[in-house]
């Protein structure tokens, strides 16, 4: 299911415009590489527009925004979409402020996104309007459990069909959907959420998938939620073994992307469809 997505990756390297926190910036840069695409980092009104222009896809995240990141967003969006690029979006924090909130409404509202990518707690957030939400982390008692599985999975169709863009809803279990099919995914690792950035980093994979198989979105994104899982595991394994820390596990985890095969990716990937 994977193999020409990745290596539709590995072969076109998708230069991914980013316009993201400065938080985990450097991990998103990173991990671009190691996944096979390559990043730019610019949020200056000046010229977002011309940068993303030269860009195969657009990744926006809200993590750290500020009035002028939203005008940035807003001008790079406007573009990506004429020039008909793939644009994730990552709603970091909804819910956390009613700053976070508008503006995330307000990209939804003037931005065709290709991708929207959240934990549950700004996923429900995007659907209602309002939300719990811990930080930039999922309230606890969102989560999805496997007796709330399928009412989530007809959420994020729902919310795919509302939003004409592909949803994925990212925790212990991902589920990603379109408005017509859904993917449960059960890769990663508990260890993942012991690292700021992990979230983010999957968006701009998204970004670089969808950027190099703009014809297959969905499974591009599913092929990225399973590329990051299955390297969250091997990069589980490797900090036990060498008993190492959260540090290490981070950079384990770009390592691990780095050296993907698609038969380790196809082999490791724990999907089932809806
Ligand atoms: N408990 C978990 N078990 C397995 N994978 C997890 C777990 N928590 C997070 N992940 C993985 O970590 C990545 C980031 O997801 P998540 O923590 O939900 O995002 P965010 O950091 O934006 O809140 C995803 O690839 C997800 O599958
Ligand atoms: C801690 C923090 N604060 C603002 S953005 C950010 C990083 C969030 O990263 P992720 O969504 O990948 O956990
Ligand atoms: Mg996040």
């Amino acid at each position: 299911m994977f193999k020409t997505l990745f290596e539709n990756v590995q072969q076109q390297t998708p230069l991914v415009h980013c316009i993201t926190n400065y938080v985990t910036v450097n991990d998103v840069a990173n991990v671009l590489l190691a996944a096979g695409g390559s990043p730019i980092m610019a949020d200056a009104p000046e010229e977002v527009a011309d940068i993303t222009s030269i860009c195969t896809a657009l990744n926006l995240n809200i993590g750290t925004l500020n009035s002028r990141a939203v005008e940035s967003m807003l001008l790079a969006g406007r573009q990506a979409n004429a020039l008909s690029h793939p644009v994730v979006l990552d709603p970091v924090g909804a819910g956390a402020s009613p700053f976070r909130t508008e503006a995330t409404f307000r990209l939804l509202e003037e931005i065709a996104f290709t991708v929207i990518k959240g934990n549950i707690s700004e996923m429900k957030t995007i659907h209602s309007g309002s939300g719990t939400t811990k930080g930039v982390d999922a309230d606890i008692s969102d989560a999805v459990t496997e007796e709330t599985l399928e009412a989530t999975v007809m959420f994020a169709k729902r919310l795919a069909d509302r939003n004409d863009a592909v949803v994925a809803i990212t925790g212990a279990i991902d589920i990603v959907a379109d408005r017509d099919k859904a993917y449960i995914i059960r890769n990663g690792h508990p260890q993942m959420a012991k690292v700021s950035g992990t979230g983010c980093m999957l968006s701009a994979v998204i970004a670089a998938y969808c950027g190099a198989n703009p014809e297959q979105l969905l499974d591009a994104t599913a092929a990225a939620i399973c590329l990051m899982g299955v390297s969250g595991e091997l990069a589980y394994e490797r900090m036990i073994s060498n008993a190492a820390g959260t540090s290490s596990y981070r950079s384990y985890i770009i390592d691990e992307i780095s050296k993907m095969s698609a038969e380790t990716l196809e082999g490791g990937a724990k999907i089932e469809s809806r």
